[in-house]
């Protein structure tokens, strides 16, 4: 903190949520205009609920993110979307390199890579997921698989306004376990000083979430951390008092 860089809390609902949960959305929308001068908050519903999503918060502080997209802008990739069509559709961010797609869809750090360039070619911020699973940081390797996975997932032409890389250890996701704040700080301070080394000042300026079991009650401690921009939340962001009370984290 006290970095110059805008904190930035976003919600991914991952395979959660229908037409009846905008209301959750709506009360998001209620409260961020006492939170906007402070950071920006971010929705990422599933792909079903971005227009409509998008359409609500059209006007409000809040930004509307996929969860995923395709390399390609178009053709015969059966149940894809492209990001041209999350951008048509509203939306003006992308996660990719989510560990759940690395696990279950086999994503390597190329296609991250490739999906990180479409969602620039379609004009939206990519928020590029890294992080270690449990066997690897027992091993001692959580540097070193950050530093690969930044490597290769990320493309040349980062900038603080195109990019933000989401810390997200794998075995903190949906566990309820969280790394210690010294933890968290050195890889925070590792991923920082990779992107400098590559991206020179916009490296600096590119924010760095926190993901894996953010709630209320530990958001505080862990959004101030060194080089911790704001969260990438899961389960705390379906309930919007939840996911507000992270934001609340700003004061
Ligand atoms: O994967 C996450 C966000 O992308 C984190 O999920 P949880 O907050 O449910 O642990």
């Amino acid at each position: 903190m006290a970095s110059g860089r805008r904190p930035l809390v976003a919600g991914n609902w991952k395979m959660n949520g229908l037409r009846g949960s905008i209301g959750e959305l709506d009360a998001v929308i209620a409260a961020a205009g006492g939170l906007a001068p402070r950071l920006d908050l971010m929705v990422c519903p599933p792909a079903t609920l971005v227009a409509a999503f998008a359409a609500r918060a059209a006007g409000t502080p809040v930004a509307i993110g996929g969860q995923d997209c395709h390399a390609e802008v178009s053709g015969a990739f059966t149940g894809d979307v492209a990001a041209e069509m999350l951008a048509d559709a509203g939306a003006t961010a992308v996660i990719v390199g989510h560990s759940e797609r690395r696990t279950y869809h086999r994503e390597s750090d190329a296609e991250v890579r490739a999906k990180t360039l479409a969602a620039w070619r379609a004009g939206l911020l990519a928020i590029v997921c890294i992080g270690e699973t449990k066997d690897e940081r027992v091993a001692g390797r959580t540097l070193e698989v950050l530093g690969t996975q930044l490597a290769g997932s990320l493309p040349d032409g980062a900038t603080a306004a195109n990019l933000v890389v989401a810390y997200e250890p794998v075995w903190a996701i949906g566990t309820g376990l969280t790394p210690t704040v010294a933890d968290v700080a050195e890889a925070h301070g590792f991923v920082r000083d990779r992107l400098v080394e590559r991206f020179g000042a916009e490296g600096e300026g590119v924010r760095v979430l926190y993901g894996g079991s953010v709630k209320p009650s530990n958001a505080a401690e862990l959004m101030a951390v060194a080089n911790v921009d704001g969260a990438l939340v899961g389960g705390a962001s379906l309930k919007a008092t939840d996911f507000l009370g992270i934001a609340g984290a700003y004061k």
